[in-house]
């Protein structure tokens, strides 16, 4: 049986504990009001003979570092990297949503995004290309409702694909100015250098280039190389963003 770790992200009330509580059979705190789950937590679930490691992370809006929660979802994506990063969207404010999912994208294409709250969306009368979405996406895109036990199956499915290898994604990638570009592409093989290959490069470039100390200072305690420079060696290297 093999073994995977499967995190959860997304925006805060978008259903991922009630999901993680449905696979897990645990009882994450659930309910109508954001910020619930403050606490990364842990579960299991088997899924076709696989057995899967569960991580409910908080709900955040982004990774750039503006709160503890965000600092832990980013830094569980970076430095723990699970097999599988199933982004959680709410299917009624999905262009918000989106936001998060191209910013996990930006860090890795291990990604499944789930579209949840379809009920509410379908009761609103939204109409969502699944297809279109994937594709431009380039990573499985699952519409389910976590409350109702909708298209959990399918969803497994797909993260089954990408745990084992048989999806092979291809995440959309931002590309910024050229300004930004010209940063980018002169910080990342200094970053490389810095921490391996084995991290995102380009992303950690990215945020270097727009300042983000606190995520220096998680390289700096997750990666133990004495060549990671303090952060006013590196932030004001670049552009201003
Ligand atoms: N209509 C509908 N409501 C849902 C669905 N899934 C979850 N909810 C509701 O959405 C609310 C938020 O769910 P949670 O599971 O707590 O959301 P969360 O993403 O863990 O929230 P944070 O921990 O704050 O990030 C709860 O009231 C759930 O009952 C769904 O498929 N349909
Ligand atoms: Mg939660």
């Amino acid at each position: 049986m093999s073994h995977y770790t499967v995190a959860f992200a997304g925006n805060p009330n978008t259903g991922k504990s009630t999901l993680f509580n449905l696979l897990t059979g645990m009882r994450q705190h659930t309910g109508n009001w954001a910020g619930k789950t403050v606490i990364t937590a842990e579960g299991e679930f088997t899924h076709n003979n696989h057995m899967y490691r569960a991580v409910d992370l908080p709900g955040t809006y982004s990774l750039y570092s503006n709160s503890a929660d965000e600092e832990a979802a980013r830094d569980y994506i970076i430095f723990e990297q699970p097999d599988v990063t199933l982004v959680v969207l709410d299917a009624t404010s999905l262009e918000r949503n989106l936001n998060l999912a191209l910013q996990v994208l930006e860090i890795t294409g291990r990604a499944v995004v789930c579209i949840n709250l379809i009920d509410e969306a379908r009761r609103l009368g939204i109409d969502i290309n699944l297809k279109a979405i994937s594709k431009r996406l380039g990573v499985p895109v699952v519409t389910i409702s976590a409350r109702n036990k909708i298209g959990i199956e399918a969803l497994l499915d797909q993260v089954e694909r990408v745990a084992t290898g048989a999806f092979i994604t291809d995440p959309m990638r931002i590309i910024y100015n050229d300004e930004i570009e010209r940063g980018i592409a002169e910080l990342t093989p200094m970053v490389e250098q810095m921490i391996g290959s084995k991290y995102p490069a380009r992303w950690i470039a990215l945020r270097l280039l727009d300042g983000d100390d606190s995520l220096l200072a998680s390289l700096k305690e997750n990666i133990k190389s004495k060549e990671i420079p303090e952060a006013k060696e590196v932030i004001g290297y670049g552009v201003t963003c």
